[in-house]
């Protein structure tokens, strides 16, 4: 067995540790990265997450067959796998060991090989939590013993396009995979237990994305308790008390994602967890043992691989920079849901702002009044921003159109550096481009009064 004494270990091969091991390899530092699953080299994202969902969403949108674009993305994420392990590996000083990490102590680390062997033991001076996290099953009867029960990752997987796809939940997955699986013909229904339709957003447009989805075939059945399940239905309650079967040959379970900490031995540290079983850290994403960090999903912020990324940002930077990041200094992030148009938003809309007291000016353009919508194919959406009275500064906008997860970038930067909305609406853009809607969007004839 190998017994490894090591200034940096990385456990998990998320976004934030990976580019944290790169950085300290490349600064001559010894470091290791353990790995659960050869299957997982890069993490999440790569391989199961944001780039195998998107080919999907994409090739389905171009009318590319659904076993087609499966064996295309399964070569996409196998390259990109092989990339990350490399990444890593190939470094002088880094080394990636396969199998399951369990601390034994604040600084101790066993790893087991898939039979539960302990198969290394490491000492490392710093350690960087990356472990990610996992989908929630709610305790639904029936649930863990359906054999067409699965989660994104297994849906990603399949061979065969489902004819009826129910999924259990509508938040970014369920909203995100109904869009997909109903561009490659299946027969999609949307379940929550909530009424309320993308609770965050105005109301203007999360009637607007309903209404959109529903016009592409998809059901929604929302404010309803899930009774049962099947190997091939969902039986709910709905929301006059009665009792519907729905038809399903898969079931995609989306009710979100826990952090991943269950089996990772804390309970024989100081590591202290939270209620949701996150790891507690600090505003520098220390843990509460000293030299032991958490990035990433696992430390229960905000689930982006984005956010992940800007994790490594902080803890290199108080390692090696400034020290001046933290995690209050991270502000107006932007999102985006990549259904079909994409819904991105940065800052504040209506419903905040109104909650918050925070006095707005209102803009509004229909997507369709864009040029490069017409181009596209695609006119659906709004647009809405908000500005602040006093200072001209963009307080917030929602963007439901084509491209719009390109577009909130240059918003989200114009809200950071605190530019001034005529600035953006006085700018020249490239034509046809979707960014040029920003010349119209802050147009006075398109402020509500
Ligand atoms: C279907 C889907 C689509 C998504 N789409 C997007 C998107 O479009 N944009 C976006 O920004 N985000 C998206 N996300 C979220 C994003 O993927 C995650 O927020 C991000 O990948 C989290 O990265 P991380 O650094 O926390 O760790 P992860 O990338 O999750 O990595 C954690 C790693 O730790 C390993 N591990 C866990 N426990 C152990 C252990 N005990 N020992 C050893 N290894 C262990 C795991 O195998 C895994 O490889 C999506 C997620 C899903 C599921
Ligand atoms: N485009 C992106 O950036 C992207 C894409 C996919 C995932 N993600 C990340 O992954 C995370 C997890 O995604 P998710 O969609 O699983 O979670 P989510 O939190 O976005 O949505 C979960 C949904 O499940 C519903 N729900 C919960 N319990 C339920 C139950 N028992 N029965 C019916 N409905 C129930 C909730 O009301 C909610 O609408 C997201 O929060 C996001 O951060 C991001």
């Amino acid at each position: 067995m190998k017994k490894i004494d090591v200034k940096n270990i990385v456990v998990g091969f998320g976004k934030g540790g990976k580019t944290l091991a790169k950085f300290l390899a490349v600064k001559g530092e010894s470091v290791v990265v353990i790995e659960q699953s050869p299957r997982m080299y890069g993490g999440t994202c790569i391989n199961i997450g944001c780039i195998p969902s998107k080919f999907l969403i994409v090739n389905g949108e171009k009318g590319l067959k659904f076993t087609e674009a499966a064996e295309k993305k399964a070569m996409l994420t196998g390259n990109l796998n092989l990339k990350n392990y490399h990444m890593i590996a190939d470094e002088a000083t880094a080394e990636v060991i396969d199998g399951k990490a369990k601390f034994v102590s604040d600084h101790e680390i066993e790893v087991m090989d898939a039979e539960g062997e302990v198969i290394a033991q490491l000492i490392g001076e710093r350690i960087f939590i990356n472990t990610g996290a996992t989908p929630v099953l709610p305790p639904i009867p029936g649930l863990v013993d359906s054999r067409n029960v699965v989660t994104s990752t297994e849906l990603m997987d399949l061979k065969q396009l489902p004819e009826h796809l129910t999924i259990i939940g509508s938040g970014y997955i369920g909203l995100e995979f109904a869009s997909m699986f109903a561009s490659y013909g299946s027969k999609v229904t949307v379940l929550d237990i909530f009424d309320n339709f993308l609770p965050r957003d105005d109301e203007d447009i999360s009637k607007l994305v309903r209404s959109d989805l529903e016009s592409r075939g998809i059901i929604f059945k929302l404010g309803v308790k899930i009774d049962a399940i099947t190997d091939n239905s969902v039986e709910i309650i709905n929301k006059e008390g009665k009792k519907v079967s729905i038809l399903s040959d898969k079931i995609l379970v989306a009710t979100g994602r826990k952090p991943n900490t269950a089996g990772l031995g804390l309970e024989n540290t100081n590591i202290q967890l939270g209620q949701r079983g996150e790891i507690v850290v600090n505003d520098k994403l220390e843990t509460t043992v000293q030299n032991v960090w958490a990035l990433g999903d696992v430390h229960g912020g905000l689930q982006f691989t984005y956010t992940s990324l800007d994790d490594f940002r902080i803890v290199s930077n108080n390692l090696y920079g400034d020290g001046k990041r933290s995690l209050s200094d991270r502000k107006n992030v932007p999102t985006s849901v990549f259904i079909t148009p994409a819904l991105s938003k940065v800052g504040l809309n209506e419903k905040d702002a109104k909650a918050a007291g925070i006095d707005y000016r209102l803009f509004k353009l229909a997507a369709t009044a864009i040029p490069k919508s017409a181009v596209l194919n695609q006119s659906k959406g709004l647009l809405k921003a908000l500005v602040d009275p006093e200072t001209d500064k963009i307080l917030g906008i929602t963007i439901y159109a084509e491209e719009s997860y390109e577009t909130i970038n240059l918003i989200s930067l114009a809200i950071e550096v605190g530019l001034p909305y005529t600035l953006l609406r006085d700018k020249i853009y490239t034509h046809p481009t979707m960014t040029e809607a920003l010349n119209d969007l802050f147009a006075a004839k398109n402020e509500v009064k």
